[in-house]
């Protein structure tokens, strides 16, 4: 493949490490997202490692609800990423623009059960996400979960400091004092998203830093009225101080609330 087989189309965003663009393939019309990375940038920010690791946990990675990365190919100065394009784009924005910016509970839950199942594949090949978070996911052209953006995935277990970009509101309690950690992260976010996605923000979303911190660890959720007792037992089985009393991913997809709502 070279970059003379694709037509670009607009930008679709700025990834971590690059930028994203609409992409045509000329002979099939096939719609992609192309993502360009400079080399000198990966070089300057040594990330070239993090990106083959990325490339190889992607390449293995099939799943419906995981973005796939298609292909890759690259010239002197750039490498190109032909990742699968999801067609209605990102999941938050289209949270935002529900009535108080959250989902019905048959929504809710569809989007939860199928970030569980990609989840749990993601765990079969030991990869830990740590990122979930309605920014990283994306819907196809049937409203189905797409998760992307690998960037932050390590493999269980490990230890390894998330610099603090972005968000602290999805980072469980053994992250954020540092402590070593396992896949059982993601069941902590997963119940982090539940909530958002019923609220319409993060459980424990504070002005102050600290203060996000302090409800962390002290596990300080409180459900308005609206979020009905269903959803609160499975929100409170997933946000556990202890990683090993959280609900796995399995018991998630079976969950009563997940199973009646979502059908
Ligand atoms: C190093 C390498 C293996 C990383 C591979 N993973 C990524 O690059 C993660 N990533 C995926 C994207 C991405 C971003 C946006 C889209 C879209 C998309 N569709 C849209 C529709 C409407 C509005 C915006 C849209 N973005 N489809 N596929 C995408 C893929 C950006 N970074």
């Amino acid at each position: 493949w070279s970059i003379n087989d694709f037509q670009i189309g607009c930008p679709l965003g700025r990834g971590k490490f690059g930028r994203v663009y609409l992409a045509r393939e000329k002979s099939t019309k096939y719609m992609i997202a192309l993502k360009l990375l400079y080399k000198s940038e990966l070089v300057k920010s040594r990330l070239e490692k993090q990106v083959l690791r990325e490339i190889e946990i992607q390449t293995h990675l099939q799943h419906p609800n995981i973005l796939s990365l298609l292909t890759y190919f690259y010239d002197t100065n750039r490498i190109y990423l032909v990742l699968e394009f999801a067609a209605r784009g990102e999941l938050y924005k289209h949270l935002q623009q529900q009535p108080h910016g959250r989902f019905s509970e048959p929504e809710a839950a569809k989007y939860v059960y199928q970030v569980a199942d990609a989840l749990r594949h993601c765990h079969l090949y030991k990869v830990i996400h740590r990122d979930i978070k309605p920014e990283n996911l994306l819907l196809d052209a049937r409203g189905n979960i797409k998760l992307a953006d690998f960037g932050w995935s390590v493999h269980a277990p490990s230890s390894k400091r998330k610099t603090m970009c972005g968000t602290l509101d999805y980072l469980p309690p053994e992250m954020v004092t540092g402590r070593e950690y396992d896949e059982r992260v993601d069941f902590w976010c997963l119940g982090v998203l539940c909530y958002e996605f019923l609220v319409g923000r993060p459980p424990f979303e504070s002005s102050q830093q600290e203060d996000t911190y302090r409800r962390i660890q002290a596990v300080d959720v409180k459900y308005p009225d609206h979020v009905r007792s269903p959803a609160r037992d499975l929100i409170s089985k997933l946000l556990r101080r202890n990683p090993f009393d959280r609900l796995p991913l399995t018991d998630v997809m079976v969950h009563s609330w997940v199973v009646t709502q979502k059908a």
